[in-house]
């Protein structure tokens, strides 16, 4: 199997080119990120070029976290803002090569609805035809009241968007502590998955503890044929380095 560090939380506290540096240097085979925003988009792309490693995917901002948004897409009064930050990533990801975008829903918060999201994913899908759309839904402990918290409300929204470049982003964290029921749903789901990331739960460390089995997990997503690099997406004690030697084990 390959991986692909997640940079949002791995080596997060070194500037993105430095920790996509430290990807490269301990063995992964791609890097992604949260927020890339702060660094040039050229400045990205070099450190790319230097590492060989390709960036598999980025987030449109979140929009005013301080006030409390997690996204923007599904919110009903925020379209221009949203429709920004879909062109922002847009723009960051076609000069750094990367493949796909994680196109942030936002709170429900009686604001959120169904046909803005859909309205603001199709646009997204027609301006980037050749990158991957992604949403994913997350978990209720981590991003409360967050719009999209099932795989069956993202399975409608795809169905409905009905465009070959939107997929669902499945964060085996995420949909344990959801719905649980990992590997039928991966099994399920895998012709609308565009992106898979692991992390033990519940904590969200090292994928190598918990209540979900990585071995078996990793196994069956290979069984199943899916030969792109994991997200590892999780959060490291402060200072530990990736154990690559759990990695190297599932390679
Ligand atoms: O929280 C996650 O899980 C993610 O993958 C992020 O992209 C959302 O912030
Ligand atoms: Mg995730």
């Amino acid at each position: 199997m390959k991986f692909s560090a997640n940079l949002g939380f791995l080596w997060a506290d070194r500037p993105l080119p430095d920790a996509i540096r430290a990807a490269k240097a301990v063995g992964f085979d791609a890097v992604e990120c949260h927020w890339p925003y702060d660094v040039p988009a050229e400045e990205t792309r070099s450190v790319l070029d230097e590492t060989g490693l390709a960036m598999l995917g980025l987030n449109t901002r979140r929009g005013d976290v301080e006030a409390g948004d997690n996204g923007l897409s599904a919110l009903c009064h925020r379209r221009e803002e949203a429709r920004a930050a879909i062109d922002e990533a847009l723009a960051y990801a076609r000069v750094t090569g990367s493949s796909a975008v994680h196109v942030m829903a936002g709170k429900s918060r009686g604001t959120a609805s169904k046909s803005t999201f859909v309205d603001n994913l199709a646009y997204a899908c027609e301006q980037a035809k050749e990158i991957t759309i992604l949403i994913e839904p997350l978990n209720p402990h981590n991003a409360p009241d967050y719009y999209l918290n099932s795989t069956g409300l993202a399975a409608e929204i795809i169905a409905e968007v009905n465009a070959p470049n939107l997929k669902m982003m499945f964060d085996c964290y995420h949909v344990q502590i959801i719905e649980g029921d990992v590997t039928r749903r991966l099994e399920t789901l895998l012709p609308i998955i565009g992106h898979i990331q692991i992390a033990s739960v519940p904590d969200r460390g090292v994928p190598d503890h918990g209540e979900l089995d990585y071995s078996y997990v990793l196994k069956r997503i290979h069984e199943l044929g899916w030969d792109r690099p994991i997200g590892v997406e999780y959060l490291p004690d402060e200072g530990e380095q990736p154990d690559m030697l759990w990695i190297a084990r599932h390679r």
